[in-house]
């Protein structure tokens, strides 16, 4: 079963992320163990395990941030460690925990990032001004982003990664940590994105989430696929009586000695 897209789709083309046999160990702890799997452009796909499962590995590898200790990683046919700096400015990157320069304040920030992707600060603040508003952030615009409780550095964070307008999102627990209402509008943006034609690539160890959002996932366990494709596969694999959230705990639960 592969990540595709519909029936109709063709087979043949790579997508747009593209993840080829990787292994990454730190020292003797094999962190992600052969790992392969495609996202075509268009999709919006969960990446779902549970806590320890190398999801985070698997995105800072595909950032350039950390290098393979075997297999590639591709984004838009580019190699993701050679070719990593240009691979950021094709994809908006929220992770986990966003840290921020602690001189700047949350205008300050968007504006340099601004510039570094060649673009004209004032124009690319006056763009981005109701998404500000819709996150509830303008009136901490002013404010050193340091001092921003967790839940609006994720959503600065948020802003970041759309800030220039890039194909591809790859979101590292995007609501982890967010209150109910911020959870929804992320889900909201995330949806519109996808339905402006961003590919979406979002990691998240609920089941819940992957269902109210996607089409697809990839569901890894202790570094290792253990199920890819639409979430009509997945249930056609288990019995009718299983909910998603069954089959996600079946799919990943401890081997019986
Ligand atoms: N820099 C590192 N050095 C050593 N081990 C690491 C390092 N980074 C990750 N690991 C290990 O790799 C495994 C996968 O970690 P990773 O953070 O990718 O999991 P995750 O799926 O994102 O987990 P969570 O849902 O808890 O955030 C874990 O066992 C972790 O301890």
């Amino acid at each position: 079963m592969d990540c595709v897209q519909g029936e109709n789709t063709p087979a043949a083309e790579p997508g747009l992320v593209s993840i080829q046999n990787v292994t990454k160990k730190f020292g003797m702890k094999v962190a992600l163990d052969q790992v392969s799997f495609e996202v075509p452009a268009g999709q919006l796909c969960g990446l779902l395990g549970p806590n320890g499962a190398g999801k985070t590995t698997l995105f800072r590898l595909l950032m350039g941030i950390l290098k393979s200790s075997r297999g590639k990683l591709f984004v838009d046919g580019r190699d993701a460690f050679e070719d990593r700096v240009v691979v950021k400015t094709l994809v908006g990157f929220l992770p986990d925990e966003p840290v921020f320069y602690s001189y700047l304040s949350g205008r300050e920030i968007l504006e340099l990032s601004a510039s570094m992707h060649g673009l004209n600060p004032k124009q690319t603040m006056k763009r981005m001004a109701p998404m500000i508003d819709r996150l509830n952030l303008k009136d901490d615009m002013r404010n050193f982003a340091e001092d921003y409780s967790r839940g609006m550095k994720k959503k600065l964070g948020l802003l970041l990664a759309l800030l220039h307008e890039p194909r591809l999102l790859i979101l590292d627990e995007p609501t982890n940590g967010l209150d109910v209402e911020s959870t929804h509008l992320f889900y909201e943006m995330m949806k519109e994105e996808s339905q402006k034609g961003v590919t979406v690539l979002f990691s998240t160890h609920l089941m819940d989430q992957v269902s109210k959002l996607c089409t697809h996932s990839i569901i890894i366990n202790k570094g290792k696929v253990v199920m890819q494709g639409s979430l009509d596969e997945l249930r056609a694999e288990f019995d009718d009586s299983y909910s998603l959230e069954e089959i996600f705990l079946t799919l990943t639960a401890e081997p019986a000695n």
